[in-house]
């Protein structure tokens, strides 16, 4: 691995039920890397697999073998605390449900990953006001959840899993329960943010419009990743387009 792969992925399997159950293997034999300020797309038809294999990326769930390494870091070695802290430190989650905290305000939500890790109020207020200029949300730093549209709540929630400067920010369908206006924002800004800070991104998709603001598609299919698409020089009109003629014969 070089010091520029953020996440390699080799043999990755995993299988659900216990050995006298019935089983199922929802990931077989993936293999994959994601290199420093990519900006990776992972889709596929329902029950492909594509939440099985975040989850074992971000440390949600066990593989039943294989490695993942994250940073730098074997998580499929690490344990109880180690884990705990490598997820704070490393990695950025954006759920499709936005998953924010209702009795916390805006600004207290994005600064939870600072407050777990016991980081200064004064640097916790900078790193706060900072991020939340990025994603245009200043404004609404006092408002609570309840009095935020869904938009507005997933930006606060991006704020959220960027504002410790993680490795790889992680998204399992953030647009999904976005309007298409919504869900344009925060891709443009998600974009930005891969750009501007570097930031490698992972998105779970089965929505070709978020698809197309990717560099690089991986189709899974059954568990295993089928095929990869490569935008290159395509603008996003064109890659959307070459998305959309891949999952017409990749799901036939
Ligand atoms: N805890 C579990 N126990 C048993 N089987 C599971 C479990 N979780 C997922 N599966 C199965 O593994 C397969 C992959 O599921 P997964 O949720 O990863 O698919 P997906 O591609 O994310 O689907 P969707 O787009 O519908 O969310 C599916 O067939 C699913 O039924």
């Amino acid at each position: 691995m070089t010091t520029n792969t953020v996440v390699s992925v080799n043999g990755l399997e995993k299988t659900y039920g216990k050995a006298n159950e019935r089983q199922y293997r929802a990931l077989k034999d993936i293999n994959l890397t994601v290199e420093q300020g990519e900006f990776v797309g992972i889709m596929g038809a329902s029950g492909s697999g594509k939440t099985t294999l975040l989850n074992m990326l971000s440390t949600l769930d066990v593989p039943t073998s294989g490695d993942v390494v994250v940073n730098g870091h074997d998580v499929t070695q690490m344990r109880g605390n180690q884990l705990a802290d490598f997820r704070a430190q490393e990695v950025g989650f954006i759920f499709q449900d936005f998953n924010l905290l209702e009795s916390l305000t805006a600004e207290e939500n994005i600064g939870l990953p600072l407050a777990l890790q016991g980081t200064a109020s004064q640097v916790m207020d900078q790193a706060i006001h900072e991020v939340a200029a990025t994603l245009s949300i200043s404004d609404l730093l006092q408002k609570y959840p309840s009095e935020l549209s869904g938009g507005q709540k997933q930006r606060v929630a991006a704020a959220r899993a960027i504002v410790h400067h993680p490795a790889i920010l992680m998204g399992d369908e953030p647009t999904g329960a976005l309007d298409s206006t919504s869900a344009r924002e925060l891709l443009d800004l998600l974009t930005t943010i891969n750009r501007e800070q570097a930031m490698s991104v992972l998105l779970v998709t089965h929505d070709p419009f978020s698809a197309s603001f990717c560099q690089r598609i991986l189709f899974i299919k059954d568990g295993e990743i089928g095929s990869e698409l490569r935008r290159g020089d395509q603008d996003r009109r064109e890659f959307y387009q070459e998305i959309l003629n891949e999952l017409g014969t990749f799901n036939e």
